[in-house]
């Protein structure tokens, strides 16, 4: 007997019908995508959002049913029988149409063609109804449940970062600013000394680009805290690997002392993470993998992932420069090109550690042994380079306070180490680009339910 119902409603999930037995009874609803007509039976093929397979409904066929149409929202009761394919169906003693589709009507997918992803992007309001799309979001949904629960099992404690913020934590200066379109808003609230155009906050305030700062401040309380949540970046990059407001995971993790306790709990983490969300979502992370046409194992899981200092990673490029299109740079970091080089190099995600301290933030740690160097990581994954930056974070009051790079406004930050300071580290990661690296999808608009991206804000 089938008791899985939702508590709130008479129907069932069509991803639920796997437990279900011959003989028991079904209700279901969803959109028809496919219809056959057959001589005395009509066949529905229905999706309802729940799985990326399709479950066929068969009925006899008489004069209701020829106004089913693809793309109808059906209403059907009925026994489960199995199909001569061994596929589970619905015998429906009761379909009811809640729903004309309508798709003659200027629908822009046809259920029988797969649509490039460019395509599919033009109609965002109706990309759910795509199934490789709707995959990924049930993928996405997974995935950041499986994280919250292996944070909460290690005794994180989420916070939720504030989206407008007056600091630039990167300091890298790809900030938005915010403040209220309404002129008369601006008028009432001004106050003397201060900016009409700042009068509402009585500063300059900006979304965030980084929950890092916000973070620190809560774990020199809490302990270990983590976040996710959405960021925000101006810049005007075309590159698929990059959006201007994408959600970033962050952790945050108290009484850290070295690089390599950070890079061991990222690499845990991810493996662990990774693994759970394959044994529950591997059809969706599979359907998606083969709508992306990527391949379907992941050797990174099984794989240590070794650690280079950034000058050992830096010599491997220049012994190998000819390879590279991008120019090798010893002031910016390494380029997507030669992030994926050393990736395939060492056949292997790769920690790179000791950056350069002009490369990196303010909050950075400075090396004892090397001033020139900050206790910073990257980490280089396959398919999309840098996947998580993270750092020990300086708790030497003196060194940050005169730290040229420390912005005048966080004197807050500095005093998190006066009271009661501990060492802290942690890391951030771009939860879109873990997607990607999953499930192969090229480009990052592909991942998030509403892309932004320069030139594009729709909806
Ligand atoms: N929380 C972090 O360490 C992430 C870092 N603030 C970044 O945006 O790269």
């Amino acid at each position: 007997m089938l008791l899985i119902k939702r508590f709130h409603s008479s129907f069932q999930r069509i991803a639920h019908v796997g437990k279900a037995q011959t003989g028991d009874s079904f209700s279901v609803k969803g959109w028809i995508k496919n219809i056959r007509r057959l001589k005395n039976n009509i066949f529905l093929d229905i999706n309802d959002g729940s799985t990326s397979g399709r479950f066929q409904i068969v009925l006899p066929r008489d004069s209701h049913t020829q106004k089913l149409t693809s793309g109808t929202v059906v209403s059907a009761q009925g026994k489960i029988q199995v199909a001569p394919n061994g596929h589970y169906e619905l015998h429906a003693d009761a379909v009811e149409s809640l729903a004309d589709g309508q798709l003659q009507d200027g629908f822009p997918f046809s259920p029988k063609q797969k649509h490039p992803p460019e395509y599919v992007r033009e109609h965002l309001h109706l990309r759910s109804r795509i199934d490789y799309f709707a995959a990924q979001m049930r993928l996405r949904h997974k995935a950041q449940k499986i994280i919250h629960d292996y944070m909460d099992e290690l005794e994180f404690v989420q916070i939720n970062t504030p989206l407008l913020t007056t600091n630039d934590c990167e300091g890298a200066g790809e900030v938005f600013r915010v403040q209220p379109d309404s002129e008369d808003l601006l008028k009432q609230m001004s106050r003397p000394n201060v900016p009409l155009d700042q009068s509402y906050f009585d500063h300059k305030v900006f979304l965030t680009v980084s929950g890092q700062l916000h973070l620190e401040a809560m774990s020199y309380g809490l302990g270990n805290t983590y976040t996710m949540a959405p960021a925000f970046r101006a810049e005007n990059s075309k590159s698929p690997l990059h959006l201007a407001e994408f959600y970033m995971f962050e952790a945050e993790l108290v009484h850290l002392k070295h690089l390599e306790e950070l890079s061991g709990f990222i690499e845990k983490m991810l493996k662990t993470t990774t693994n759970r969300l394959i044994e529950t979502s591997g059809q969706d992370l599979q359907f998606c993998q083969a709508s992306a046409d990527a391949k379907q194992d992941l050797p990174w899981l099984s794989v240590p992932w070794p650690v280079l200092t950034y000058d050992e990673a830096l010599d491997t490029l220049i012994k190998h420069k000819e390879s590279f299109t991008t120019p090798i740079s010893q002031n910016e970091g390494f380029t997507k090109e030669q992030e994926l080089f050393l990736v395939a190099h060492c056949k292997a995600p790769i920690f790179v550690i000791d950056w350069p301290v002009q490369q990196k933030p303010f909050y950075m740690k400075v090396s004892e042994s090397n001033p020139q160097r900050v206790h910073a990581l990257d980490l280089l994954m396959p398919t999309v380079g840098e996947l998580c930056g993270g750092s020990l974070r300086e708790d030497d009051v003196s060194r940050l306070s005169s730290h040229p790079q420390l912005p005048k406004d966080l004197a807050w930050y500095v005093e998190l180490r006066k009271f009661g300071g501990v060492p802290t580290g942690g890391f951030g990661m771009g939860f879109e680009r873990y997607l990607q690296l999953l499930t192969g999808v090229k480009n990052i608009r592909d991942v998030i339910p509403f892309p932004r991206y320069p030139h594009s804000c729709r909806m």
